[in-house]
């Protein structure tokens, strides 16, 4: 870490639509602050940057439905998401807006420059604009018919029944998602970043100079750097934004990824007058914490951006994780499939360590990962109470109970090999959790952390103060401890030497693991700091691996228990939680969702001969199989009897039924559709549904036919 003498940190700027999830922790936020808190222990000169990010179209959209200002949505989840981190002891420098004037000048003047120096492409281009709304429409916001299968909800950008990637000009009969009018094309102007222009000098940057990034980001670039970038336009038409500072710019905002990863400078510049030097000089190292979906901004968009503007240091790493599900699930905000930041501090008061410490164990950090209340309840009682907790508490309560609340001498004359190994392991482990640390292996880290307490109930264990404590007492009344008879009145010096050093050793592995854990559990780490009457300053990291945190003879406070457990109920109530939230969103959707009332039937398609007709194979089958397509909400994977022979057929039906129910249906299936391979399976045929209203029902023979039977 030598060459570098300042941290910029900075973690994705959240979306101010909505409360933070558990997977936006574990994604980024955490991560984060877990690096920066060591960085912070080891004295690092570092900066740690995050905001909202309060523009772009959703949050409008959200505005119109809930009849309030846009403006108002922003204030709102600010507010909102800043005190959920708070909570969580997300230790940011700053928590800044995009909606601050500072932002929107820095944006500008980003912009300006750019386009001074001749870096934009300009060109018109006709888009879709929604007459009654009077805006043009982002194609997510483009309903229409998919050519593909006849989908009369698909959008712009895709179908989600068969899963075809789409634009806008694809689908019949397009009309807007929020007005439900026909569109009509309009043409407008928009500024270009041709970003093909810094390809070589991204493939230098990254492929070439950045070969240690994480798998799962580093392959990510490389593929979008082999199909070879484009322009993208960096404005778009919309009046919630940052105005495009251009005189023929009306109506013009900056395009959120433009201005959003210049969040980071501006809130740098409201921290610190010094922004400049983390910016602008070589040996700052920045780093961005993201989730897997903001890769390409962070690793391929804002370097050309920086690159392009000139003057900035560009990321020596963006070490993305991948997506945290909740009980097999992906994670939805509409859906209300999350379990929400702000519920948790409600019905885990004073647990906000629990939860650090299960996303840090389970961190999406190499692929998608699951996030399970039981393995929430299983991680708190075996290793945060029964390993880490377990051992602080026996060692405050034998100090206490055996050495008079004060910490024992260590007596070298009587230490043996057992002692002498443990204190090698104070600086073995402190090596390991910093390598981790630094390379941004977080899980490993912290497995290393617990593994530290591990040893130290394994020496309480081998050691048994407690028993030597009993024979000792029996001793000094004049008695032999019947199970104990090897020692005598000449050993009583002995045994109270092996007390002193088994509880001196296990109190400064306490303290030592104050240290190694404060990263990740803060709260506790303070806790101990708290029963072992030293100060703060003591978690610096200099400290860690030393054995002489704690001086002999110095009084400790009453020992607290750090952990409790989590009980069955809770897990229960938990999982009911998200259940009642998921079918809540659903009802809400359901009954106020205009659409399905005015749900148009699909226009006629165009005539067709008996010819055409005749070339499709239709038959019957029978599901033999039903499973979920990991990763895609919305597959199931099927296996079909068609009398000669199986077929697999992926059919996006999983949102309308469980697998389980469907084994030993009746279908009518396509059966000489050309293979597609979908999430890497192929789909040998697709599979006939009838669809009122959103409602998928399988089209069947009327009596059960022998699978394969023809159907003309
Ligand atoms: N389930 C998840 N697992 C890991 N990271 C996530 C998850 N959801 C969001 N993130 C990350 O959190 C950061 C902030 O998310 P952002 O506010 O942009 O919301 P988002 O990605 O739209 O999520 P959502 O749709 O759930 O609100 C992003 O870097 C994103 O990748
Ligand atoms: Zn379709």
């Amino acid at each position: 870490m030598a060459k570098f003498n300042r941290y910029l940190i900075t973690a994705a700027l959240p979306y101010a639509n909505g409360p933070v999830h558990i997977g936006h922790l574990a994604g980024c936020y955490l991560p984060a602050d877990i690096y920066v808190r060591y960085l912070r222990a080891k004295k690092a000169d570092v900066k740690f940057v995050c905001g909202t990010d309060e523009h772009g179209v959703p949050i409008t959209i959200k505005a119109m439905k809930e009849g309030v200002s846009p403006q108002d949505v922003v204030d709102k989840y600010h507010k909102i998401i800043g005190d959920s981190f708070a909570a969580m002891g997300i230790s940011f420098d700053i928590f800044a807006r995009t909606s601050d004037p500072v932002h929107h000048k820095t944006s500008q003047d980003f912009f300006l420059k750019m386009y001074n120096d001749g870096l934009f492409e300009e060109k018109e281009s006709e888009q879709y604009f929604d007459p009654e709304k009077e805006m043009f429409l982002a194609d997510r916001y483009i309903v229409g018919t998919c050519p593909n299968c006849g989908n009369d909800k698909a959008y712009g950008d895709q179908c989600e029944r068969c899963g075809r990637t789409l634009s806008p000009d694809e689908l019949i009969n397009p009309h807007s998602a929020l007005s439900n009018a026909p569109l009509v094309k309009k043409k407008t102007k928009h500024w270009y970043m041709p970003l093909q222009n810094y390809e070589p000098w991204l493939k230098e940057y990254i492929i070439d100079g950045h070969k240690e990034w994480k798998n799962n980001v580093y392959g990510q670039c490389k593929s979008w750097l082999d199909s070879g970038l484009q322009s993208r336009a960096m404005t778009r038409d919309s009046n919630w934004g940052i105005k495009v500072p251009l005189p023929d710019a009306e109506g013009k905002v900056l395009y959120v990824w433009f201005d959003a990863p210049i969040g980071y400078i501006s809130a740098t510049k409201q921290l610190t007058e010094n922004w400049a030097d983390y910016w602008c000089k070589d040996d700052t190292k920045l780093v961005h914490f993201i989730g897997k979906d903001n890769i390409v901004f962070h690793c391929i968009i804002f370097p050309a951006m920086l690159k392009a503007h000139g003057d900035f240091v560009v990321p020596d790493n963006v070490p993305a994780n991948e997506f945290l599900n909740i009980e097999g699930e992906k994670v939805s905000t509409s859906r209300n499939w999350a379990v929400w930041v702000n519920d948790y501090i409600q019905d885990f008061p004073d647990q906000q360590d629990v939860l650090r410490y299960v996303l840090c164990a389970t961190a999406p950090e190499t692929k998608d990962n699951d996030f399970t209340w039981k393995d929430f309840q299983d991680r708190n009682n075996s290793e945060l109470v029964a390993v880490f907790g377990n051992f602080v508490n026996r060692a405050m309560v034998l100090m206490h109970k055996l050495c008079g609340g004060k910490v024992p001498a260590l007596h070298p004359e009587f230490m043996n090999d057992g002692d002498k190994d443990i204190l090698k392991e104070f600086g073995l482990a402190k090596e390991k959790i910093e390598n981790s640390i630094e390379t941004y292996r977080f899980r490993e880290a912290l497995s290393e952390v617990i593994e530290f307490a591990r040893k130290g109930n394994q020496y309480l264990q081998k050691n048994e103060p407690w028993i030597l404590a009993s024979v000792l007492e029996k001793l000094k009344a004049g008695e032999q401890h019947p199970k104990y008879p090897q020692y005598e009145e000449k050993d009583i010096a002995f045994l109270q030497a092996r007390i002193d050093i088994c509880l001196h050793i296990s109190l400064q592995m306490t303290a030592n693991l104050a240290i190694f854990s404060h990263p990740f559990l803060p709260f506790t780490a303070k806790r101990i700091c708290h029963m072992l009457k030293v100060v703060d300053r003591m978690l610096e990291w200099d400290n860690a691996g030393s054995d002489k945190l704690l001086s002999v003879g110095y009084t400790l406070r009453p020992p607290e228990l750090l952990f409790k457990q989590v009980e069955n109920e809770q897990v229960t109530a938990q999982i009911e939680k998200l259940h009642a939230g998921l079918k809540q969103a659903m009802d809400a959707a359901a009954a106020n969702a205009p659409a399905v009332e005015e749900a148009p039937v699909a226009p006629p398609k165009p005539e067709i001969q008996y010819d055409d007709f005749a070339k499709l194979d239709l038959r019957v089958g029978t599901i033999l199989q039903a499973e979920k397509v990991a990763k895609a909400d919305k597959l199931l994977k099927l296996l079909v009897d068609i009398g000669t022979e199986q077929r697999t057929v992926v059919s996006g039906i999983a949102m309308h039924f469980n697998p389980e129910d469907i084994v030993g249906k009746q279908v009518t299936l396509v059966a000489n559709l050309a293979p597609r391979k979908m999430r890497g399976i192929e789909s040998q045929g697709m599979i006939l549904m009838a669809e009122d209203n959103g409602k998928l029902i399988f089209v069947n023979p009327a009596e059960a036919v022998k699978p394969g039977s023809g159907v003309s």
